[in-house]
């Protein structure tokens, strides 16, 4: 038996890239091809002006010229007809070249995006119950969702962005330095201070993304939570309040995103600034050297365009920062759920069925440390018995039913499945041998059908309509117009509140589990339904373990055993009979309870009276 704590390690964005980084070398070497290609373009028109300024046709590209000279009197017409034919060439082979990275950027990014969402969901579906037992759903499905959305306009565009204008510097700055030194000098100037302004900008800017990022999450969970209780929310009149709580989150997020915006509007004002600024002094130096010879109009050209070429990718680094900053954020986020540890996972997985037999042997438990909800607790159940569990609210009783489903762990005293401990057994494996029913049970927007074979995939229609006959809910898929095929809507709205229970049992019930466990799950069913079911039940008696949780009398007198509960404690234990003559909760329960019946009885018959007559 081994057990091991599953959490993946945090995650950089270098991580992530991990099998998707040749797709994105592929992506920028096609980017450095591209550049090279069109930057020629400019050199192609330096010498062309160069050549027509002087009317010299040895100015020009000398394959050009030599070409352009096979076309006798016409030659300096046809230099310039071959330059634009080499211009747009240059210009559409690093297009090519452009496409080809935008193709490999975006099939490394979806593959990583993929990869993040599957591995979350995946995660999200192996964290403690403890783990949700604090989380806002909202927040969670703005981090699937939007976080990663984040990540993957980062992945597409900027990671190659800045891999492409880290080639421009090194691939123009050369170029020139080979034109005219000092005029490479002054073109550069002002480069430096545009690249140090975006880094304060960015370091800025994810800091505030985050505050925005938070803002949005919280809007989010606010119209989560509202739509999933709409009917609540309309029962109790309480739209005016929550319009007015989802308004105040709406403005706060408005104001951070106004915020943002504001300083990218800086940002863009002071980077173009600065950007013209180097543009007028290559101009302005340059336009002195042509004036003194040093340097031809064809070069100053060649300079104002390579400038262009370089400025507007240096520009465009703030809004890739912005970006870098924003999918640091949001992979923090992401990694806020990775780094959350799984259930831990043993393997130890016996083969076969379970028979059914628990043992609980002083067991304490709280679900916060220092403070127990359960005091020392010690039972027994045989395999194929029924154990009823009753005590007032809050007692501590659906607390036992989910330390024996492992969704919590024990860890003082002793709890075993079949003579085996619990804590050693395979979650998947203790969870596979109970089938439960909740009070309220969470049905899929499927059909009915849909929702009975999640219990058994496999069912045959002989199985389904002995379930749906236990569960006493045959009648009712009778009575609906597409029977099995009918939607039940999200959450199964469309049905009523017993009609709810009863398909949850009929689904747990088609699972075939060795421990049958209906915490409360009878509670909306009326008294003459809940006693068929309980008769069936009752004949199925050999074919599982049933643990009942109940407050009404009528569900929980007919078990084998009864265990009173009081304050996480068992202050009671027997079968009804015995428990019913002994002084104790369960005589008063059984007291207040045949009194209520007693009223109903004596209200009914009057009721009737009063209607013949
Ligand atoms: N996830 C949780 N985190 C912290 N405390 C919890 C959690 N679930 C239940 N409790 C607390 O544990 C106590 C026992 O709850 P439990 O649900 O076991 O009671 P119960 O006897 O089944 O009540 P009911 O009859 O109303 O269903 C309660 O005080 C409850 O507030």
């Amino acid at each position: 038996m081994t057990t091991s704590e599953v959490s993946p390690a945090p995650r950089t964005l270098w991580h992530i890239t991990g099998g998707q980084r040749l797709y994105y070398l592929g992506a920028i070497l096609a980017l450095g091809l591209s550049n090279l290609f069109m930057f020629g373009a400019p050199l192609v028109g330096k010498y062309a002006i160069d050549m027509v300024v002087a009317s010299d046709l040895g100015l020009g590209i000398p394959v050009l010229s030599w070409l352009a000279k096979l076309n006798g009197n016409h030659a300096m017409m046809t230099y310039l007809w071959l330059s634009a034919a080499a211009t747009l060439s240059l210009t559409a082979i690093g297009a090519v070249f452009q496409y080809m990275r935008g193709r490999w950027a975006a099939r490394a990014s979806e593959a990583i995006v993929r990869w993040v969402r599957n591995q979350l969901f995946r995660h999200l579906t192996y964290l403690p119950a403890r783990f949700y037992d604090h989380a806002d759903t909202g927040d969670l499905v703005q981090r699937c969702n939007s976080d990663v959305e984040t990540l993957r306009v980062f992945l597409a565009k900027d990671v190659v962005d800045i891999g492409r204008a880290l080639l421009l510097i090194i691939t123009v700055s050369p170029v020139l330095f080979w034109l005219d030194t000092r005029l490479a000098m002054v073109s550069l100037l002002l480069i430096p201070l545009l690249i140090v302004f975006a880094y304060m900008f960015f370091m800025r800017l994810k800091a505030i993304f985050l505050i925005t990022d938070e803002a949005e999450a919280e809007m989010t969970a606010v119209l989560q939570e509202n739509l999933t209780g709409i009917r609540v929310v309309r029962a109790f009149a309480r739209q005016a309040y929550e319009t007015e709580k989802f308004a105040a989150k709406n403005d706060a997020f408005r104001d951070h995103h106004h915020h943002m915006i504001q300083l990218m509007g800086i940002y863009w004002g002071v980077s173009d600034t600065l950007a013209i600024l180097q543009m007028g002094l290559v101009l302005f130096a340059g336009a002195g050297w042509v004036g003194d010879g040093s340097i031809t109009v064809g070069t100053l050209f060649a300079f104002l365009t390579y400038l262009t070429m370089i400025l507007w990718p240096l520009r465009e680094m703030g809004r890739v920062l912005t970006d870098a900053g924003k999918a640091v954020v949001a992979l923090e986020r992401i990694n806020d759920i990775l780094n959350e540890r799984e259930e831990s996972r043993t393997r130890h997985h016996p083969v076969r069925r379970a028979e059914g037999r628990i043992d609980v042997e002083h067991v304490s438990f709280g679900y916060t440390p220092h403070y127990h909800i359960l005091h020392d607790i010690s039972f027994s159940v045989a395999p194929g018995e029924t154990l009823a569990l009753v005590g007032p609210p809050g007692a501590g009783k659906s607390t036992v039913v989910r330390l024996l489903l492992r969704l919590y762990d024990y860890e003082q005293g002793s709890i075993r499945l079949d003579g085996l401990e619990l804590r050693t057994l395979d979650r998947q494996y203790v969870r596979q041998q109970f089938g439960v029913v909740l009070q309220e049970p969470f049905l899929y927007s499927k059909t009915i059908r849909g929702n009975l074979l999640v219990g058994q995939p496999g069912a045959t229609h002989t199985e389904l309509g002995e379930a749906v006959q236990h569960a006493a809910i045959d009648a009712d898929i009778l009575s609906f117009p597409a029977g099995e095929e009918t939607l039940v809507g999200e959450r199964g709205v469309t049905l009523s509140g017993g009609q709810r229970q009863r398909l949850a049992l009929a689904r747990a019930l088609l699972h075939q589990p060795a421990i049958l466990v209906l915490d409360d799950a009878l509670s909306a069913v009326d008294t003459g339904t809940e006693q068929r079911i309980l008769d069936a039940l009752d004949k199925r008696r050999g074919n599982q373990t049933t643990i009942v949780i109940a407050h009404r009398l009528s569900s929980v007198m007919h078990a084998d055993r009864i265990l009173v509960f009081d304050a996480g404690r068992i202050v009671q234990s027997g079968s009804h009979e015995t428990l019913a003559e002994q002084m104790g909760p369960y005589r008063n329960l059984c007291q207040i309870q045949g009194h209520l019946d007693t009223e109903i009885d004596r209200d009914m018959q009057r009721f009737n009276l009063e209607t013949i007559s």
